[in-house]
Order: C-alpha cells, then sequence, then structure tokens
C-alpha cells in the first residue's frame, strides 16, 4: 500500500539553533572582501546573484563542496574548489565537504560525452573511506599553513564531512517522486549543458545518469534543512546541478518568503594548461595529494615544471600568498624568466599547503639527490626519508656493496644491462659515485666512499640514478 506522501512538514526547514547565522565581527571586512578576494585569485568561473551574495556573507554561513568517491584520493583537479573551501573557512564560514557515496553509484553525466560505466558498490566504499581521509587531512594541513601565511585571516569555523549515501539511501522511490520529482520538469532539464550534450551524442543518455542531477538537488536540499547551509561551490561544469537544487529549494521553501534570502551557486574553473591540456595531469597520469601515490618528489616536480604563461595564475589560486606578493614576485620572473623564480616559489608554496613542511623538506632534498650538484649538505637518513616508494632507492646489504666493483654494482642493480656495458660507461666518463664520474673500473667501494657511511648514489649519463642505502 502507498504510505502517505510525506509533505515538507512546515517547521522542518527551520534551522537549528546550532547552525543559526552569527554575525562575522572581523574578518570579512579586513582587507579585500571574500568574493573579490575569490575573484582576484582567479577562483571563480560564475556567482548567481553576485551582489545579494556578497551581503549574505556578512554573516557566518555554511557552505559546502561535493565530490563523487570515483578515485581513492584527493588530486591536483580538486584543489580548485578546496582552495575555495578554505578561503570561506578562513573567514568564519562552517565548511562541509560532501562525499558522494550515493552520487558516486549513479554517476554524474555533467561534462561527459559518454556514459560511466557502473562503479562496483565495494569500490564506491573503500574510495570513501580514503577520501574521507585525505580531505581531513589536507584541511588540517592547510589549516597549518593559512596560520603561517595570513593569521590575521584565519578564524577557523567547522568542518565537517559528510556522506549522501546516509540520507539518499533511505529514499523510498514512491515518496521521492512525489515530494521531489514533482517539482523538476523535464524540459528544463534536458536543457541542461551536461544533458543536451549527451543528447547529442550518439547513445544518448540512459535515465540512471538523468536522473543524477535530482539527486545533487536533493543534497543540497538536505543539507540546507538540516545544516543552514546555503551556498554550494563545484567547478564549472557542475552549474546545472548546484541550480537544480536552488530551484528545488526555492519550490518548497516558496512559502517561506523573507525568512528565505534564497541560496547561491559559486563555480570555479575548470582549468586548462596553456598548451591546452587538462591540469593535474603528469605524462597522462594524475598527480595525486596522497605521497603514496605521488611521491613528495613528483609533486614538487609537477609544479616546478610549471610554464611561464601558467604560473602567475597558479600562484594566485594555489597558495595563499597576497595578491600583491604574487604580483610583485612575477615582476621580477619577468627580468630573469631562466632563474624559474616564479616557479620556485609555486613549487615550494604548494607543497608546504598540501604536504606540510617535512614533505616540502624531503621534496627539497630528494631534488637535490637527483637535480643538484653539490652534495656536501646531504645526510644518509634525510635521502632515504625524502626517497621513500621511489623505485630508484634501494636498500642493501654491506656484502651486496662493499668491496665490489662500480660497474659490477650497477650491473647487479640495473643500473647497466651489463657488466661489458658498465664498464664501457665508466671508460667514457658516464658513470659517477656522488655526483663525480669514476673512470677506474677497478675501484672497488669502501665505506668511505659513503656518504655518512651509509648511502652511495649512482648516475649512467646525465639522469638515470640508483641510489643504495645500507639496510
Ligand atoms: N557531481 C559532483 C559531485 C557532487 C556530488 C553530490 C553533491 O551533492 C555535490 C557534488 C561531481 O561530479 O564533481
Amino acid at each position: 500500500m502507498l504510505k502517505p506522501v510525506r509533505r515538507w512538514p512546515s517547521t522542518a526547514h527551520r534551522i537549528p539553533l546550532r547552525w543559526k547565522v552569527i554575525p562575522l565581527t572581523r574578518n570579512l571586512h579586513s582587507g579585500r572582501d571574500l568574493l573579490s578576494e575569490l575573484s582576484a585569485r582567479q577562483l571563480i568561473a560564475d556567482v548567481t546573484r553576485p551582489d545579494d551574495f556578497a551581503k549574505h556573507l556578512q554573516k557566518s554561513r555554511t557552505i559546502y563542496a561535493g565530490i563523487d568517491p570515483t578515485a581513492k584520493s584527493l588530486h591536483a583537479g580538486h584543489l580548485i574548489p578546496l582552495l575555495c573551501l578554505l578561503h570561506f573557512r578562513m573567514r568564519g564560514h562552517n565548511t562541509l565537504a560532501l562525499i558522494g557515496g550515493a552520487t558516486g553509484l549513479v554517476g554524474d553525466p555533467s561534462g561527459r560525452m559518454m556514459e560511466r560505466s557502473l562503479s562496483e558498490k565495494a569500490q564506491i566504499e573503500s574510495n570513501t573511506v580514503k577520501l574521507t581521509h585525505s580531505i581531513q587531512q589536507f584541511f588540517s594541513r592547510a589549516t597549518e599553513y593559512a596560520l603561517d601565511k595570513a593569521p590575521s585571516l584565519a578564524t577557523f569555523s567547522q568542518l565537517q564531512v559528510v556522506n549522501n549515501i546516509d540520507w539518499l539511501k533511505e529514499l523510498n522511490l514512491l515518496d521521492f517522486l512525489r515530494s521531489t520529482g514533482i517539482h523538476f520538469r523535464v524540459n528544463h532539464m534536458l536543457a541542461r549543458d551536461s544533458v543536451k550534450l549527451r543528447m547529442s551524442a550518439h547513445n544518448g543518455i540512459t535515465f540512471t545518469e538523468f536522473t543524477y542531477q535530482l539527486l545533487q538537488g536533493y543534497d543540497f536540499y538536505e543539507l540546507f534543512r538540516t545544516m543552514g547551509c546555503t551556498i554550494q561551490v563545484g567547478g564549472s561544469d557542475q552549474w546545472g546541478n548546484i541550480l537544480s537544487g536552488i530551484d528545488l529549494i526555492n519550490k518548497v521553501e516558496g512559502d517561506c518568503a523573507g525568512y528565505n534570502e534564497g541560496c547561491f551557486a559559486l563555480t570555479t574553473p575548470l582549468l586548462t594548461t596553456s598548451q591546452g591540456e587538462k591540469f593535474g595531469k603528469s605524462a597522462g597520469n594524475a598527480v595525486w595529494l596522497d605521497e603514496k601515490l605521488t611521491s613528495y618528489l613528483d609533486f614538487y616536480q609537477f609544479f616546478l615544471r610549471t610554464t611561464d604563461a601558467d604560473v602567475e595564475k597558479y600562484l594566485k589560486m594555489f597558495t595563499l600568498l597576497p595578491v600583491e606578493e604574487i604580483d610583485d614576485v612575477v615582476r621580477e620572473h619577468g627580468i630573469q624568466p631562466e632563474r624559474r623564480l616564479a616557479q620556485k616559489l609555486l613549487a615550494k608554496e604548494v607543497t608546504l599547503l598540501i604536504h606540510g613542511k617535512e614533505g616540502l623538506e624531503a621534496a627539497r632534498v630528494a631534488t637535490n639527490v637527483l637535480f643538484g650538484t653539490d652534495y656536501s649538505t646531504l645526510h644518509a637518513k634525510d635521502i632515504v626519508k625524502s626517497l621513500a616508494n621511489d623505485p630508484r632507492l634501494v636498500l642493501c646489504t654491506e656484502d651486496e656493496l662493499l668491496g665490489i666493483t662500480l660497474p659490477n654494482i650497477a650491473a647487479k642493480f640495473g643500473l647497466a644491462s651489463s657488466k661489458s656495458a658498465a664498464r664501457q660507461l665508466a671508460l667514457g666518463n658516464g658513470l659517477y659515485l656522488n655526483n663525480v664520474p669514476q673512470p677506474d673500473v677497478h675501484l672497488k667501494l669502501e665505506r668511505s666512499h659513503l656518504i655518512d657511511g651509509q648511502v652511495a648514489i649512482l648516475r649512467a649519463g646525465k639522469d638515470t640514478h640508483l641510489i643504495l642505502a645500507l639496510r
């Protein structure tokens, strides 16, 4: 039998006391105001009702951004919405990070020409656990970074991670159609860019993906109703999904004129590099924020390789350095671009933001080992730590290392294809020990050759390394 339709109870959408709006006493008025700061940092693609939005932000609000758990960690592409949330958080707004444990099971058609294949439930669940950790870690490191960079701005408010499976799994299909579906008109849904794009493609769109916008719309309504959330942030391909939520809230809340100031959307640009590639990929692979997936070194190097055309934008988007300071650095960089002053600053700041001081130190040590020329400051324990998880670091026993000629070691550990190839390389001054060519093919390795008596850095030619460390 059909259950009675759940009408939205007239008091259910009252904001609970703990989410009551709190006027901001400081920060919002100190320095540039939030929306213009975000826009100076090129973090805004679009906002709804900008004047009302700016006024709305004069009190402490609750804001959310959602991520579907299609991958097991955050990656560099997530940095833009995350930094946007960080700016809100620093100015005392409550921040919700939503993990789409339910929407991840359905698949967002936005910005995609092809239907996704449905992910396994177990995969989504395991990704959800990892992403929750990733997000918490991001905000805890970013908080430290923000306190260091902009102490006068930082009044951190709540950060909470929520999962939409918690409310969407409870929905009953018939109730949902009668209470929520009734507010969506198919002609409007068809007009959304995400759907239009797919309607024009050969295979069209399945009903499953077509309903995605209702689910994301429902999320916004749920967070508005239960937590007083009035702002949603997302990449620019999320515009339609966010507006679905605002429309739903307006329709359900329509009778609450005066009480409901309305809700707001803020989209961030989808970044492509100046070479037209999607930002956040290195040699076709995602650059992850988890150091087990992308090492400190590779993360640092990724930002160090930024082109001159992109570096100013990235400094503004991905660091909390004041915009004026960035302008000065970029001016100085322009005088001698080959010194890569701006890129070095960018790599340093973003590594600090994501991996903290220890991560930055590890990236610097590893950079010196692999690309530097001055080994005098290197210490064995730092080398081993900085290259943990890097296949170029091999732990070995004394027997495998001491009393053996360098070409033999190079061949044994795969730095050269054979002993004779290694000898040829050495004779041609192409085999290095701790950055010095070693043409003596009979030289046997002794403890005194090792850095701190523990580590030998071998190199074949310009840039093929093998770092051997005694266990
Ligand atoms: N649709 C968003 C993720 C998301 C999911 C649920 C939401 O309520 C909000 C956002 C994306 O794919 O990036």
